[in-house]
């Protein structure tokens, strides 16, 4: 009797999972294993918005292995030590385990193959599980990774994919592999009230909404931020419920400008992939650095902390910060102004904006996060590193009926259209009847500040 184990770590699927799919095929018995990496938590990427879902989607796995006659193993510590041991108690002559961007995941993958490999055992690493094309598949001559988006999603679309996995019918488990209980969200302390449900379940559940009444209005209305117009899916390809390159397949098998629009958003999160497997360290380190110095000090703490807070000032802003606070997860658009807001109109460095959100963020992703954080402040990949987001122009556009302010910010419900994006042309009685808070800075004053900063 050979075994394996299918290591688990963003992927926590049964349908179209590779590592799983191998380990059962080329094995005669099975270890599914989750490892809680107390690395994670002592690095402080445990947030609870996430570990809530994280729960979720353990207990939704482990109930689909055990209908296909295994169980999920659990175990907590270091990771490279528990596989190891797990490996042993098993007997196990191969581990699979999904290829990851990360320098963590870099140096996990590392340190796992050496161990393994000394004690005689091999690691199996696969590529497309967590990206549809994987990092390094589309590169220019002589370059590792691609620096614009354009030219990238060109030559992605021309990318070969492969057809998605079904799920595995039956998983003949390993005898004898004890495991920790599967963890509870009700365990997790500290949630925000509006995360939702995590697993593969309710992942496939809301693909399936969101392609019989979703997609096709993705194209026209993603921006709106009233309507909420958007698939929401981040958190689940952020743990892997959902494959992406199923989500690609069956979008473009539906078709459409919303399917194509739904797609092009998908090929964004594989650059930024691609973007950190070649560049670990710009989790930290600017991609492209302008040399700013960011404000510090006393002031700049007090306006960073009323931006965490939802009270800069500026309704568009505060609504956006608030939902995040509210719901773990923030609109695109949100997330666009509020970065501009942070780094640009009050010149504090992203990494502050980037922690704050991987503190609250259920689909919260070194990639997506930091890259994204990046292209706002300018010190990414975006082509025009010192635009400016105005968010009372935004907010009018964006928010047109102001309908996503007044959902967010009780202050503003009752303020006519006309001034819920500029409440503080009411009047002064008016303006201070409402207890919502003076604008943190003047925008044309920020906008020069930056501009003198980046010597503009
Ligand atoms: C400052 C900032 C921080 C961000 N942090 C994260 C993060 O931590 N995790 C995260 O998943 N996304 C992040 N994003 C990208 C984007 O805002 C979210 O993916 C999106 O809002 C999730 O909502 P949705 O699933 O409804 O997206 P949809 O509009 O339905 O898009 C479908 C999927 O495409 C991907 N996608 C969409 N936009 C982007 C993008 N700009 N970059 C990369 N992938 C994208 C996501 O996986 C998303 O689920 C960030 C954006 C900004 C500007």
């Amino acid at each position: 009797m050979t075994a394996a184990v299918a290591l688990f770590t963003r992927d926590l699927r049964l349908r179209d999972n590779p590592p799983l799919r191998a380990a059962a095929k080329t094995a005669d018995s099975v270890v599914p294993l989750f490892v809680r990496d107390t690395g994670i938590d002592a690095a402080g990427y445990a947030a609870p918005n996430r570990m809530a879902f994280l729960a979720d989607c353990l207990t939704d796995l482990d109930h689909g292995l055990r209908e296909r006659g295994a169980r999920l193993i659990v175990r907590t510590g270091e990771v490279v030590e528990q596989v190891c041991r797990v490996a042993h108690e098993a007997d196990a002559a191969e581990v699979h385990v999904a290829a990851d961007v990360s320098g963590f995941a870099a140096r996990r993958e590392e340190r796992l193959r050496a161990a393994l490999e000394s004690a005689g055992r091999r690691l199996c690493v696969h590529d497309r599980v967590v990206t549809a094309v994987a990092p390094g598949e589309i590169t220019p001559s002589g370059k590792d990774h691609m620096a614009v988006f354009t030219p990238y999603f060109r030559r992605w679309e021309d990318t070969h994919r492969r057809d998605p996995l079904g799920a595995p019918r039956r998983i003949r488990a390993v005898e004898g592999v004890t495991s920790e209980k599967v963890p509870s969200r009700t365990r997790t302390k500290g949630v925000s009230p509006g995360v939702p449900e995590g697993g593969e379940s309710a992942g496939r559940k809301r693909f399936a909404h969101w392609l019989r009444s979703g997609i096709d209005a993705y194209e026209d209305r993603h921006d709106d931020l009233a309507a909420d117009a958007t698939s929401r899916l981040s958190p689940h390809l952020h743990f892997g419920t959902l494959s992406p390159a199923e989500l690609v397949a069956r979008a473009r098998r539906q078709g459409g400008p919303g399917a194509e629009a739904f797609v092009r958003q998908l090929a964004w999160r594989d650059f930024h992939h691609q973007v950190l497997a070649a560049r670990p360290r710009t989790s930290r380190d600017d991609y492209r650095t302008h040399h700013d110095r960011w404000r510090t000090g006393e002031q700049a703490r007090r306006e960073a902390e009323a931006w965490r807070r939802g009270r800069t000032g500026y309704p568009v802003v505060d609504a956006a910060m608030r939902q995040l606070r509210h719901e773990g997860w923030m609109h695109n658009r949100g997330r666009l102004l509020v970065g501009s807001f942070l780094a640009k109109t009050l010149y504090v460095d992203w990494r502050v904006g980037a922690r704050h959100f991987l503190d609250h963020l259920v689909d919260g992703d070194i990639a997506n996060n930091q890259m994204n954080w990046q292209w706002m402040a300018g010190t990414g990949t975006d082509t025009r590193p010192n635009r400016v987001l105005n968010p009372t122009t935004q907010g009018k556009k964006y928010d047109p009926e102001g309908r996503y302010v007044r959902r967010w910010v009780p202050e503003l419900a009752d303020v006519p259209k006309r001034y819920v994006h500029e409440p503080w042309k009411l009047g002064e009685e008016q303006f201070a009847a409402l207890g919502y808070p003076e604008r943190l800075v003047d925008l044309g004053d920020g906008l020069d500040r930056f501009r003198h900063a980046r010597g503009k």
